[in-house]
């Protein structure tokens, strides 16, 4: 763990692709004669880039390239301990990317940290494995017509994905869960003080306990034991550490390359006068003067997530019309939904004090004590083998009458929830910013999250740089949730309440004041996505059902953006289902079609 004897993915370009000097970066100078060649060419080493080039790979007769832009996780201790995830926002493996001032909310610039590393976001996530509502992904294919993608066509891919282990102490009916597949899922040995209080604060103002959420049932509602992607060592199982095993990366038809951005996709016009995607461009940085190429047979896929994706594709010359030739690009291929649709759950802390011994803050000591180390080292066991988010709920609010009449009812059915409430073990407002300043404090922090916001945001290039940051305006807030008096009525029924740290006088405060400091306080809960959306064309969709991007053949995109509407959970675990079942799909299709040439 400490120093790894085997790193994946290949640092020198020159290896895995053919160097240019001199060249323009121009759709004009889009020579690709000559020049490495693979069946299929995947953008993005994250979450769907890992699951893709794994399962692609199996097969022995095609040539699959993946590239990614950071370097390995099992290099990064602090992505290997579960309970070192806040570390690393803010790290040098994180984007560093922040919103626009948010107009609704006090024109702050709300941080956005996104994975720079193999394994993506699933390698600086916070671990918790959840699945959605199954309402959620029937919407996706009966409300926005994406046929193929309802929970009963996705159920079978989680499964596939998963290799769950039980917990002898929160015992759950297995049968819901996959045995066999390489994604470890798992309950952490180490439970915190904060888990019994918080379960019996939920049932007190009767919140039903569910054994397993991640069933498939109708109906996710209630609190439980969160699962979680570490694995029996209490490591973190990231889509790298899963899917790219020491044995995957030794096949010979799998190259990784890692520390190189793909600065553009390169399309040439076929015989019909319409584009067709044939290669790709990479950098290894902004000042460097050397390009490669590579050229791809079957079919390019970008996986570069909810936010690169988008700039991607347009840096690519696929947008909008407008867009692009305000920035210079030249058009490819006119597509509005690139970049729009851009969906992301917002999270509201609240902190209180706690009675003696019930508190977390012990958790956040400034320096990780060397016997929390060595025992996780040793043992993978201790807080250190836990994500530290260990309880959940959810909830709807629209069964509270007063709520009812004041919200629209924005859920997937009626029998599914709104509202999140976890707990973590910070304090909330300080979470990607600062460390919690008092870590000796018994306090707990509650994280509630709209789970189905109306707001619409995008994603736009600032220039036709591919290093300069997107622009992401998220247009946050412009529904009404009121989850924040659910939360107070929890902590206090929980027996171990003392006092409100933040805000002070939470229950009391009125409508307006609430507001106001969800505006002064809220912030991303990490889960942007829809913004390349399946859907028709002409409702603002940019692939199809089989992910391929409309009007550019061989073009396919693959991660948190396809989603058309923004599930009521957490997204790591519904990409990798989503990238296990195109995997799947592109196996079939290959097996049957002539090479492209
Ligand atoms: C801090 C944080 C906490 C979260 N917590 C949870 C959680 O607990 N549970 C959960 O389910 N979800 C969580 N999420 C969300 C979840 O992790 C993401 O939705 C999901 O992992 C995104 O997967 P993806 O494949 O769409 O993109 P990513 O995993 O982000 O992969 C995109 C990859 O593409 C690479 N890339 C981008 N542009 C280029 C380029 N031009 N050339 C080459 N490579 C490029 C990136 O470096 C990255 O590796 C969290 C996210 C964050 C950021």
């Amino acid at each position: 763990t400490l120093c790894p004897a085997f790193l994946p993915g290949e640092p020198n370009p020159a290896l895995l692709a053919t160097p240019f000097e001199n060249i323009t970066s121009q759709p004009e100078d889009d020579n690709l004669t000559n020049i490495q060649e693979y069946d299929v060419v995947i953008i993005g080493g994250g979450t769907a880039g890992c699951v893709l080039a794994s399962r692609l790979s199996e097969n022995p007769n095609l040539q699959v390239l993946l590239i990614e832009a950071g370097k390995s996780d099992l290099a990064i201790l602090n992505s290997r301990i579960p309970a070192c995830h806040s570390r690393l926002i803010a790290s040098a493996v994180d984007y560093n990317l922040k919103t626009v001032p948010e107009t609704n909310m006090h024109n702050r610039e709300i941080r956005w940290p996104q994975g720079k590393i193999l394994g993506g976001c699933s390698s600086i996530n916070a671990l918790v494995y959840h699945r959605g509502a199954a309402a959620d992904y029937d919407e996706w294919a009966e409300k926005y017509g994406a046929h193929g993608w309802a929970w009963k066509d996705l159920e079978p891919y989680f499964r596939k994905a998963e290799n769950f282990t039980p917990s002898s102490n929160w015992p759950i009916d297995k049968k819901g869960h996959g045995r066999d597949g390489p994604w470890q899922i798992s309950y952490p040995s180490y439970t915190s003080s904060i888990l019994p209080p918080f379960i019996s604060g939920c049932n007190s103002i009767g919140i039903p306990i569910v054994p397993d959420i991640n069933h498939g049932q109708t109906g996710m509602i209630g609190v439980t034991r969160v699962q979680t992607f570490i694995d029996s060592d209490g490591r973190r199982s990231s889509a790298a550490t899963a899917y790219l095993t020491e044995d995957v990366c030794r096949r010979k038809n799998l190259k990784i390359s890692v520390g190189m951005t793909v600065t553009r996709i390169i399309t040439h016009t076929a015989a019909d006068g319409k584009p067709v995607a044939r290669g790709v461009e990479l950098a290894s940085g902004p000042h460097v003067p050397i390009r490669y190429r590579v050229k791809a047979t079957r079919d390019i896929i970008v996986a570069c997530g909810a936010v690169h994706t988008p700039q991607l594709l347009k840096l690519s010359g696929i947008g909008s019309e407008s867009e692009l030739t305000r920035h210079d690009i030249k058009v490819v291929k006119d597509l509005p939904g690139v970049g729009a649709n851009l969906q992301d759950h917002l999270f509201i802390p609240l902190t209180v004090n706690s009675i003696k011994g019930t508190g977390v803050g012990y958790t956040r000591k400034p320096r990780v004590p060397l016997k929390w180390f060595i025992r996780w080292l040793l043992h993978g066991s201790g807080m250190l083998g836990s994500n530290l988010i260990q309880v959940a709920a959810w909830l709807r609010s629209y069964d509270d009458p007063e709520m009812a009449n004041k919200i629209e009812d924005l859920t997937s059915s009626p029998y599914e929830p709104d509202i999140e409430i976890i707990t973590v073990v910070s304090s909330a407002r300080n979470i990607g910013q600062t460390r919690a300043t008092n870590h000796l404090t018994d306090y707990w922090s509650l994280l509630q999250i709209l789970l189905r916001p109306s707001s619409i945001g995008s994603i736009a290039v600032a220039d036709n740089n591919p290093f300069t940051p997107p622009v992401i305006c998220a247009n946050y807030f412009n529904t009404e949730h009121d989850p924040f008096k659910k939360s107070c009525d929890i902590v206090k029924s929980s027996g171990a309440f003392v006092s409100w740290e933040l805000p002070k006088r939470a229950d009391e405060l009125s409508d307006d004041e609430i507001l106001e400091y969800l505006k002064d306080s809220a912030n991303t809960c990490y889960h942007p996505c829809g913004t390349a959306k399946i859907g028709a064309e002409d409702d603002g969709g940019v692939v199809d059902t089989s992910l391929s991007v409309y009007g550019v053949p061989h073009l396919r995109v693959c991660d948190a953006s396809v989603m058309p509407r923004i599930i009521s959970g957490h997204t790591c675990a519904p990409i990798i289902a989503i990238a296990e079942k195109l995997a799947d799909m592109l196996k079939g299709e290959y097996g049957t079609t002539d090479k492209r040439n």
